[in-house]
């Protein structure tokens, strides 16, 4: 059973003794955002109302793994020395018939999952994660049930006709099942995220966090839309949670499940727009048909608008030419004749002043159509009280105190785990009683060029947190020239990241980077026929690079167990899986022609000789080859079975990394050219010092074992090539140690001012 995570008091993740330890692994797995039963991809083409009309009667059972293949895919994960996951799972699976109608069913399946989850060898860490994107399906992304919609006014079926959304599912021919339309009538890459700026989503998120507020007519049973979709997110959520402590308690005993995120990636809707009637100019994503939010209203009551479209160019997005859109009668608002039925149906009772087959935006007076002169914005600053900083620290706020207290009313043990808009800071909690012990910082992070391009730009770069947290004058200023200076950057705004986050919660608080990831899909696909993955791995590196610098714990976006070549992670055109099934042939391929690279465990404990140790305060032989499959570690990491087929650029995500650091860490850097790793640390001063062991997953597949050299600063080492951990015990204060695969002569990298005095080396050949 994995031993129990702790934090120490810098807001480092820990063992029981306060030796450092550190998160990774993926998230798993982007399936549980499509239903599973009937099969429901964004490439399902939306050829008939089912996909509307029987949104009540589906299933995820299923999503994220068939129960069978759990422990072929946990194993492939523990390859990778990976001891974590995070679950994500959607509103959606869990309360799809509606309001309160929960999928018992389902829930069920998740509890099984994650019990066998933990029953392969030493388990997994998981926690769990309520996934959004731009609000929900039927939005173009995932998360919501689709009564969430109808309970806001909106009529789905519409969204297409009126731009309130835009749906992969729309750019697929049902005869063909192939994708339709060329230059701007495509669905262009990456373009989904724009739903947060379109009207459904806009509107979703501005009444889910600040329906009190903005949409005072909207009630719903007597409460406010904000009140009531919280309340029903929540009980979802804390159902589901409560369900698996009832039916798997083990699952919390054998730390197996470690917290809960609060919603992924909140979005502040269009609270905090100074101007409706303009595109923001701080809005950094502009793509495809781009509304203003007055624009976006018009649209939504059926008038037709002639709105800008963006197109994206080698300097980011440019405007093209404008677009006409006629929603041809149609509205993104319920009929009065369809809302009664809805509203029957979920046995719903609105407030009289709401009425149908209106904008709500209108009704709340923010615009009126005007007998004489149309369409007319009244208050272009409806939203414009709050800012960015007022949204995060009130609005989202007041959403985590209610997750938070119900959680904790629940579980006082486990992490909650506090995720801010994406790639911003968190709020100010310091002193607040929604802060204590037991929490923990989300960041996510994308890098802006990787992410839109989708390829590896070597020579320009962007410092993607910087330009979204406008800490430049002007854009031009966040540019980086060179693939060093890249690298760098992305590991400058990791590390700015955590530093934010911890200004704002505190010292104590671990960051964690609940995703980070990479479109495998570079280069137009180009790796899939060649089986050369340079880019994903020069760009997976760079990531690599810039997480263990700061020892960041992560969980990479992500594993996907259903990813193909031709549709990806089956979601939007996304293909960010470091695993594919169609990736197993190029793996065998790839292996036949560097069989001799990676030896069998089984062929490792054999020739052991060491060289030259130089004076070592320990007594023992500076090191040996472990021989037997013991290791006093109770890590998830630890695997004897591995298995790396189907994994797409292996070399930069198979990484050393410290599993257990007994003391402080100073860096780390694996240098995947030279194939050597150093890590600084600063001992600590305990009178088990010396039997207490520093340990380093140390991967076979970049170092093997019989071919190695190490050199450190002090103490001795063993190597247990089964488990591919190495324990270094050393000495106290300033230490480091240089680990090198192939000749000695290749270990290079510069080590630590203080390498001369005690050190002591040792060849494995
Ligand atoms: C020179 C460049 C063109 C400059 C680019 C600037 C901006 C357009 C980008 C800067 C930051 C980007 C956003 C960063 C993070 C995002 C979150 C992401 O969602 C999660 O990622 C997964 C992969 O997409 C997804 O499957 C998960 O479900 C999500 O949890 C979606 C994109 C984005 C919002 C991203 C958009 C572009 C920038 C604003």
């Amino acid at each position: 059973m994995p031993a129990k995570i702790h934090i120490s008091a810098n807001g480092e993740f820990c063992d029981k003794d306060g030796n450092v330890i550190q998160l990774r692994g993926v998230n798993l797995d982007p399936s549980v955002k499509i239903p599973a039963k009937p099969f429901l991809s964004t490439h399902a083409p939306i050829a008939d109302g089912a996909f509307f009309e029987d949104a009540d009667k589906v299933s995820f059972i299923n999503h994220p793994l068939v129960l069978d293949d759990i422990e072929e895919h946990i194993i492939r994960l523990k390859s990778l020395g990976y001891n974590t996951i995070r679950l994500p799972f959607t509103w959606e699976s869990l309360e799809h018939a509606g309001p309160g109608q929960y999928d018992f069913a389902y829930m069920d399946y998740i509890v099984e999952v994650l019990t066998r989850i933990n029953g392969v060898q030493h388990g997994m860490y998981v926690y769990l994660d309520p996934h959004q994107d731009v609000w929900s399906r039927f939005s173009g992304g995932s998360g919501a049930p689709l009564w969430t919609l109808y309970c806001a006014g909106f009529q789905p079926a519409n969204f297409l006709a009126t731009d309130a959304a835009i749906l992969h599912n729309y750019y697929i021919d049902p005869k063909t099942g192939r994708e339709v339309g060329k230059d701007e009538e495509a669905y262009l890459k990456m373009v989904w995220p724009t739903n947060y700026f379109k009207l459904a989503c806009q509107t979703m998120f501005t009444l889910f966090f600040g329906g009190k507020q903005y949409a005072p007519k909207c009630t719903i049973n007597g409460e406010n839309i904000q009140d009531y979709l919280q309340g029903k997110f929540n009980n979802a959520i804390m159902t589901l949670y409560a369900r698996i402590k009832d039916k798997a308690p083990e699952l919390f005993d054998n730390n197996c499940i470690i917290g809960l995120e609060s919603v992924n990636e909140p979005n502040c809707g269009y609270i905090g727009e100074t101007d409706l009637d303009v595109i923001p100019k701080e809005r950094d994503l502009k793509l495809g048909r781009t509304p203003t939010a007055f624009q976006s209203f018009m649209l939504g009551e059926g008038i037709e608008s002639t709105v800008d479209q963006y197109k994206r160019t080698f300097f980011g997005f440019s405007k093209g030419k404008p677009c006409t859109i006629n929603p041809g009668g149609k509205k993104a608002w319920l009929s009065a004749q369809e809302r009664d039925a809805i509203d029957a149906k979920y046995n719903w009772e609105r407030n009289p002043e709401w009425k149908p087959d209106t904008c709500i935006w209108k009704l709340h007076g923010v615009w009126e159509i005007h007998e004489s002169r149309g369409p007319v914005l009244l208050k272009s600053d409806y939203f414009s009280q709050a800012d960015e900083a007022v949204f995060i620290n009130n609005h989202f706020v007041e959403y985590y105190t209610g997750i938070y207290n119900k959680f904790r009313a629940f579980d006082k043990e486990s992490f909650i785990i506090i995720q801010p808009p994406v790639m911003k800071p968190p709020p100010n909690l310091q002193n607040s009683p929604i802060l204590d012990d037991k929490t923990i910082c989300a960041c996510h992070f994308y890098d802006g060029m990787t992410l839109m391009y989708k390829t590896w730009n070597k020579r320009i770069g962007i410092d993607t947190y910087g330009l979204v947290n406008k800490k430049y004058s002007n854009p031009a200023f966040a540019v980086v020239l060179g693939e060093n200076s890249i690298r760098k950057c992305i590991r400058k705004q990791l590390s700015e990241m955590q530093k934010d986050a911890k200004s704002m919660l505190g010292k104590n608080v671990p960051v964690f980077f609940t995703e980070i990831g990479i479109p495998f899909d570079m280069d137009d696909k180009k790796a899939y026929t060649t089986n050369d993955y340079s880019s994903q791995t020069a760009a997976l590196d760079a990531l690599g690079f810039a997480l263990e610098g700061s020892n960041l714990s992560y969980t990479l976006w992500c594993y996907c167990s259903i990813n193909s070549h031709a549709w990806g992670d089956n979601w939007n055109n996304e293909d960010f899986s470091i695993w594919s099934p169609d990736d197993k042939p190029l793996y065998r391929e790839t292996r036949s022609k560097t069989l001799t690279r990676e030896p069998s465990p089984a062929s490792t404990a054999t020739s052991v000789s060491t060289s030259k140790s130089k004076s070592s305060s320990s007594s023992q032989p500076p090191s040996f080859i472990k021989p037997d499959d013991d290791l006093d570690l109770d890590s998830p990491s630890c695997t004897l079975k591995t298995d790396l087929s189907g994994f797409r650029a292996l070399d930069a995500i198979m990484r050393p990394f410290p599993m257990k650091i007994h003391g402080t860490f100073e860096f780390a850097e694996f240098n995947l050219s030279n194939k050597s790793y150093t890590l600084k640390l600063i001992g600590r001063t305990t009178p088990e010092t010396t039997t207490v062991p520093t340990c380093i997953f140390l991967p076979r597949h970049h170092f093997a074992p019989n071919h190695l050299s190490i050199r450190s600063s002090s103490g001795r080492y063993t190597y247990n090539t089964n488990y591919q951990v190495l324990e270094w015990f050393h000495e106290p204060g300033h230490q480091y140690i240089e680990i090198c695969a192939k000749s000695k002569s290749r270990c290079s990298t510069p080590v630590s001012d203080d390498s001369s005095d005690l050190s002591a080396e040792c060849i494995i050949s």
